[in-house]
């Protein structure tokens, strides 16, 4: 859960640090928050913006450089990706290798309007992805949602459905919506399919125009708090045993519960 700063090069040094730190610690598998490598602005998103596939970018340079030298697994958070005329919010994940193994652009676009209290919208300046991403690492199939993915069931359901470990989220709820979903969300999420759920969030700085409400966590298949964090910067681990998901799902064998007779992902728009 790091710090992040209006300079992007302090960024980038910084979260090599803490992703060197985090490996010496024993960490297998790093994950970072969302926009790392920039203040979370539609003003932002395009001075920050790389070019990842034509190899112009050093913040996803620095986390495969870091991906070989350590010999860990890197969910690179997110920063914003440059790719011809569209700006993505994007998350690069390296195998221990150093290689690219996929690349998340977060599907959901965070949009939102509650008067008085929160205004955001991303389609400002950024454009949707058209793909869920998962990937097999050395530490499990991970499967990858940004931030207000998390929001969405669906995709939660299709990465279990097609065998993933955890769900890995880089997100930045804020000081609205943080307390009030976020840990509910990252727990619902865990319960629904039985499987991990890990979040990031950059920590929590009261000067910045946005305001990121903290609180990355672990949590387990039975919705268990297996580690989590406050406001502050802080790097923290979890030790996780996928023996778990097996054991939960034999507990309570929802998956062949399921009334597919009854209920359908056919059309869920809401009737209001
Ligand atoms: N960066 C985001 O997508 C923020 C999502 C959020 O705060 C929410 O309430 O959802």
């Amino acid at each position: 859960q790091l710090s992040i700063c209006a300079d992007k090069e302090q960024n980038i040094r910084h979260a090599r640090e803490a992703i060197q730190t985090a490996a010496d610690g024993g960490s297998k598998l790093v994950l970072l928050p969302e926009m790392w490598n920039c203040p979370y602005s539609n003003a932002s998103f395009p001075i920050y913006a790389e070019d990842i596939d034509a190899g112009d970018s050093p913040s996803s340079k620095m986390l495969s450089d870091m991906a070989k030298s350590k010999e860990v697994t890197i969910i690179g958070g997110s920063i914003p990706e440059r790719s011809g005329n569209h700006l993505y919010n994007t998350c690069c994940i390296y195998g221990k290798d150093g290689s690219l193994k996929g690349k998340h652009r977060k599907v959901h676009l965070f949009d939102i309007d509650i008067p008085g209290k929160i205004q955001f919208k991303e389609s400002d300046t950024l454009t949707p992805g058209d793909k869920y991403t998962v990937v097999d690492t050395d530490v499990g199939r991970i499967g990858v949602g940004i931030c207000y993915d998390i929001r969405f069931p669906e995709m939660a359901m299709t990465y279990a459905a097609r065998g993933v470990h955890m769900i890995c989220y880089p997100g930045a709820f804020n000081m609205t919506t943080g307390p009030a979903h976020w840990e509910l969300l990252q727990k619902a999420r865990a319960v629904d399919n039985q499987l991990f759920v890990a979040t990031c969030s950059p920590a929590r700085n009261p000067s910045a125009g946005y305001v990121a409400w903290g609180h990355s966590s672990v949590i387990g298949p039975f919705g268990e708090i297996l580690a989590s964090t406050g406001r502050e910067e802080a790097i923290f681990y979890a030790d996780i045993d996928y023996a778990q998901i097996k054991e939960r799902r034999m507990n309570m064998p929802l998956d062949h519960q399921r009334r597919g007779d009854l209920y359908q992902l056919v059309d869920l728009t809401f009737t209001t």
